[in-house]
C-alpha cells in the first residue's frame, strides 16, 4: 500500500515479547486532525511514536509492518531519521523548549537544515511565532530565555519550533494535559489554525477535546484499532459497542 499522505500498514510494535500494537492500519489525510483515544495502556503513545520512529530511542523495541509517507516506507533501513522528523514533527505532553532564547528555539531547526542568512531566520521566527499566536507576547523578548515563558506559552513555542522546519505532519502526545484551561483553549485554537496547512495526529485522554479539535477519531483498545471514523460519528453513533462504552465513560 503506497500513499502520499501518512499511513500505517499492518503495523505491530513489540516491547521485548509484549505486542503493544497489533497489526494496525490507519491512513491520515492532509489538513485533517485525527484524535487517538482509548484507555490507559492501549498503545496510543506507542503508535504515535512509531509514526516518526521515536520508538527507535527506546531499547528493546521491535517494529513490524510499514509506515508510508510520500511513497517511502520509513521503516526501511537507510532512512534518514533526522530528515524524517523534519517531515513528521512531534510535540510532547510536557513543554520541552531548549535551554536557549525564544528566537534560538525556533531558529535552531532551520539553521540545522541549512538556512544561514539572519534576515531569513528572522522571518521564519516571526512567521512561526505569529502562526502559533505567540508573536504579540514575545516580540519584545525574543532573546530572553524560553524557560521564562509560562507553561502554556512554552507549549505554543514548542509547536512554533515544530513548524519552523516545514513538516507535513505534526504528532502531538497529550499536548494540553499539563496546561491550565486557558492555555488548553489556546492550544486547541492553534490546532484548528494549523490544520489548514498540516496533518495533525493527537493523542488525548480528554473526550471533549477529541470531539472539539478532531475531524477523525481512532479508538484504540488493547493494541488494536477498534473503530476509526469521522469524529461526529464516533461520538454520536459509534458502530462498535466497546467504543460506545468507552466514550460514555463505562470503562477506561
Ligand atoms: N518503554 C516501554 N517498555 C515496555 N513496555 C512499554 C513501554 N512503553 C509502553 N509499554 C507498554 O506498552 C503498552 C502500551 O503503552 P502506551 O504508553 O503506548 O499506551 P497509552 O495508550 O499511550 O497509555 P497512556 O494513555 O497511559 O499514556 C502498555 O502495556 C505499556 O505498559
Amino acid at each position: 500500500m503506497q500513499q502520499t499522505g501518512l499511513s500505517a500498514s499492518n503495523l505491530s510494535v513489540f516491547y521485548g515479547e509484549k505486542e503493544a500494537i497489533k497489526n494496525v492500519s490507519l491512513a491520515f489525510s492532509p489538513r485533517e486532525v485525527t484524535a487517538l483515544i482509548g484507555p490507559s495502556g492501549c498503545g496510543k503513545s506507542t503508535f504515535l511514536r512509531s509514526l516518526n520512529r521515536m520508538n527507535d530511542t527506546i531499547g528493546g523495541v521491535r517494529t513490524k509492518g510499514e509506515i508510508w509517507i510520500d511513497g517511502e516506507n520509513i521503516n526501511e533501513p537507510g532512512v534518514d531519521v533526522v530528515l524524517l522528523r523534519q517531515k513528521i514533527g512531534m510535540v510532547w505532553q510536557r513543554p520541552n523548549p531548549f535551554h536557549k532564547s525564544i528566537y534560538e528555539n525556533i531558529a535552531f531547526g532551520p539553521r540545522y537544515h541549512g538556512v544561514r542568512k539572519k534576515k531569513q531566520l528572522d522571518e521564519i521566527v516571526e512567521e512561526c511565532l505569529r502562526k502559533s499566536a505567540l508573536w504579540e507576547e514575545t516580540k519584545d523578548r525574543l532573546h530572553s530565555s524560553a524557560l521564562a515563558l509560562s507553561g502554556g506559552q512554552q507549549q505554543r513555542l514548542c509547536i512554533a519550533r515544530s513548524i519552523a522546519v516545514k513538516p507535513k505532519v505534526i504528532l502531538m502526545d497529550e499536548p494540553a494535559s499539563a496546561l491550565d484551561p486557558v492555555s488548553t483553549a489556546k492550544v486547541e485554537e492553534l490546532i484548528a489554525e494549523l490544520k489548514q496547512d498540516y496533518s495533525i495526529v493527537i493523542v488525548t485522554h480528554n473526550m471533549h477535546q477529541a470531539a472539539r479539535v478532531s475531524d477523525k477519531t481512532a479508538f484504540f483498545y488493547m493494541g488494536k484499532v477498534v473503530e476509526y471514523d469521522k469524529t461526529d460519528k464516533i461520538f454520536t453513533n459509534p458502530s462498535q459497542k466497546a467504543t460506545d462504552d468507552y466514550i460514555s465513560g463505562r470503562f477506561g
